[in-house]
């Protein structure tokens, strides 16, 4: 699947790549690249659930995402069961509060340049997603960086072969901020040479209503975030669905 993902990237003329910039705000696909001192990156978000949409070059590339997707969707309930359980609550607890079945998925495909090609150390500043949880898988290590709850950031180290979990804003939202959507960022100061990653953001349906569920508000912990649909909180800083970026600090409450 990187293989493919790296084939997009490299195999492709930028005139290829760049038929998907914004066009509308209902794209399903779309491409960008961005070199400045904040950001450097260039990168492919596909609306991936419930239908998948990629682009037809380079060939197999197709296949390739739409099969880590199918098993990815399997790995994602399995995980919202096993965190239910966990919390205590019936197996389905989740799947349900957030309409995981139907749910919004969005595959992000990331190209960080190496250090040399690079304007300032930053691949892509800290931000938390959106969505139940991110997974992400790289080529070669380096960059990612997730900040512990003391305040420090911590180099993620993700063996070979390996899918790393984030945790997301809308899981934040409905344990009412018990569990914490993780605040990350990519530095590639320090890259010898490219790093590709590919992470998808597996969220709620998105005409779901998502608010702490009444299960952890409590007198002494009251709601602290705002009620909204899935694709409300998507679009609500001005950005269209398939970017995927986070509005948390808007749902806030307190
Ligand atoms: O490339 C990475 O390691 C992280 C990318 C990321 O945070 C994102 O696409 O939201
Ligand atoms: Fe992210």
């Amino acid at each position: 699947m990187l293989k493919g993902v790296s084939d997009f990237f490299n195999q492709t003329t930028l005139d290829e790549r760049k038929i998907y910039s914004k066009r509308s705000p209902l794209d399903k696909i779309r491409w960008e690249l961005n070199s400045y001192t904040g950001e450097n990156r260039e990168y492919l978000k596909v609306v991936a659930h419930p239908q998948y949409h990629l682009p037809s070059k380079p060939s197999g590339f197709r296949k390739n995402l739409e099969e880590y997707g199918k098993d990815m969707r399997r790995v994602v309930i399995g995980l919202a069961r096993a965190v239910s359980k966990t919390l205590g609550f019936e197996e389905q607890f989740i799947e349900k509060a957030l309409e995981l079945k139907s749910g919004f998925d969005v595959m992000a495909m990331n190209l960080y340049p190496p250090n040399a090609k690079s304007k300032g150390a930053v691949g892509l500043s800290e931000h938390t997603d959106p969505g139940f949880i991110i997974s992400l898988v790289q080529d070669v290590n380096g960059g990612l960086q997730i900040l512990s709850h003391k305040g420090n950031w911590i180099n993620s180290y993700i063996p070979y072969h390996t899918i790393l979990i984030q945790l997301g804003d809308q899981l934040e939202i409905l344990t009412n901020g018990m569990y914490k959507s993780h605040i990350h960022r990519v530095i590639v100061g320090r890259n010898k040479v490219q790093r590709i990653s590919v992470v998808g953001v597996h969220g709620p349906s998105l005409d779901k209503l998502i608010s702490p569920s009444t299960l952890f508000v409590d007198d002494e912990h009251p709601k602290k975030y705002r009620e909204m649909t899935y694709k409300e909180s998507l679009v609500v800083n001005g950005d269209d669905e398939v970017d995927v970026h986070s509005s948390l600090e808007k749902a806030r409450l307190v």
